[in-house]
């Protein structure tokens, strides 16, 4: 056995407490954010996953100073002595993360040029840059595009724009706000996202002097400033880990305390929750999930931008959905390939049919996007155990669902993929009572 797989022996509930840490979606940005500042940032409750030593990694290539508080989770980064890094020591990092793109203009502010190597993240879609590269010309940015990434320079300095976003992007969203806070001059930003992790970035740029308001119908005002200092932050919980074990518990018929989650972050997966048949009750230092008995319930969902369903819900979701009575449809609107995933579960015994143009029927003809997918499961439908590799980060997890569910043995291979943004997923299972063999 390697470590980079699990024997799983499925068909026991999870049962038990675990705890969810900041989230890898706010963490990994407000670590970049530290290099605006003029005094080292202190960012707490910061997860332990491959996705922040990616970023760690990029961020002491460029001099920052990165030491481990005493409290588990507690970093300091001092950005004194922030300086160019030799290119070739950054191609290291290429393929690895999606948050290189995020270094563009703070680099541009410190250091007057900056190189990105090229992205990774989960490959469930094109997951172009363009209204990244947009709105970086709009402050005054020149791009060039490299055998392995981009070299971006601001020769005038950058200067505050007016930007409206094609679509409510997550990532160029914060790409703005990162650039804005130091552009001479004001920015405003039509058609923002407006996620929980992207308001907590927002309260850490406060923190660090920024002027940001965010105003109503998706707009966000940012008055830039000459000069921002550190910021002390605790990173807002992580809404997708805690989704996944709510899913877990779910499908495994299982009970499960998620130590850490807040109800308003929640609101629409716990809907969802609720008429898939689930319960939960919130307490003031989590929410606990559970299977209270009784058939599953089919839901139709459509992913979409905060305040609605989120993409990286469905995966986990879908698994225990292949336990509901009838016909689920889940729409996928904000990647055009995140369906992949399913092929396993159907290995599992699942019934699951993707449709790769999306379903149109009476109760929806007309597609929001161009590619939108659709995925049709009916249950309930007993899953057995098999042999899987791990496609993506939330794919991965489902798998590991599936595997929890199934009667018998299923061996998860490919597990690495799920450390970049599940801390200690291992030990958690552990905890809940999985019946698994494991070799660190
Ligand atoms: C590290 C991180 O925070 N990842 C999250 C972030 O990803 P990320 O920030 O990459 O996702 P975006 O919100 O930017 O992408 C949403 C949609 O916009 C499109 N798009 C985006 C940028 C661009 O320049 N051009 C373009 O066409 C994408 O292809 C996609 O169809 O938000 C997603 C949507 O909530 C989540 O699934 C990811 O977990
Ligand atoms: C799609 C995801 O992440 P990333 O943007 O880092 O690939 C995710 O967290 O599910």
């Amino acid at each position: 056995m390697t470590s980079d797989e699990i024997i799983i022996n499925g068909g026991r509930p999870l049962r038990g407490r675990i705890e969810v840490r900041g989230a890898k979606n706010l963490a990994t940005k407000a670590m970049v954010a530290a290099l605006l500042g003029k005094t080292p940032s202190v960012l707490r409750n910061v997860p332990n996953i491959s996705d922040v030593r990616v970023v760690a990694g990029l961020l002491a290539l460029h001099g920052v100073l990165i030491t481990r508080g005493e409290q588990a989770g507690e970093w300091r980064l001092d950005p004194s002595n922030v300086e160019v890094a030799h290119q070739a020591d950054i191609d290291a990092h290429a393929g690895s993360s999606r948050i290189p793109i995020l270094f563009c203009g703070p680099l541009l502010h410190r250091l007057g040029e900056a190189f990105i190597p090229d992205l990774g993240g989960c490959r469930i879609g094109d997951r172009p840059i363009d209204f990244h590269l947009d709105a970086l010309r709009n402050f005054g940015a020149i791009i060039e595009k490299l055998p392995s990434g981009i070299s971006l320079t601001a020769p005038n300095g950058l200067r505050g724009a007016n930007i409206e976003l094609p679509y409510p992007s997550v990532g160029a969203t914060e790409q703005v706000l990162l650039t804005a806070v130091l552009a001479e001059g004001q920015t405003e930003l039509r058609n923002a996202a407006i996620e929980p992790e992207i308001v907590d970035l927002i309260c850490i740029l406060q923190k660090m002097g920024a002027i940001i308001s965010m105003e109503p119908n998706r707009v966000i005002f940012i008055e830039g400033v000459p000069e921002l200092r550190g910021y002390d932050h605790r990173a807002i919980f992580d809404r997708n880990e805690a989704a996944s074990w709510a899913a877990a518990a779910l499908a495994t018929k299982g009970d499960v305390f998620v130590g850490g989650v807040e109800q308003e972050e929640m609101m629409t997966f716990l809907n969802v929750f609720r008429k898939v048949g689930g319960d939960f009750d919130v307490h003031d230092d989590g929410i606990r999930f559970w299977h209270p008995g009784g058939a599953l319930k089919p839901v139709t969902i459509e992913t979409d931008v905060h305040p609605g369903f989120m993409t990286d819900w469905q995966q986990p979701l879908v698994v225990a959905l292949t336990q509901a009575e009838g016909q689920s449809t889940i729409h996928e609107t904000v990647y055009e390939n995140r369906f992949g995933f399913t092929d396993a579960l159907v290995k599992m015994g699942a019934d699951i049919v993707v449709y790769k143009d999306g379903l149109h029927d009476e109760t929806r003809r007309v597609k929001r996007r161009e590619f939108e997918q659709a995925a049709v499961i009916t249950g309930p439908t007993p899953l057995h155990g098999a042999d899987i590799e791990v496609p993506d980060l939330r794919g991965g997890f489902s798998h590991l669902i599936a595997a929890l569910t199934a009667e018998g043995q299923s061996k998860v291979t490919n597990l690495g993929i799920i450390s970049r943004g599940y801390e200690n997923f291992i030990e958690k299972l552990r905890l809940l009572g999985a019946d698994f063999v494991y070799e660190s």
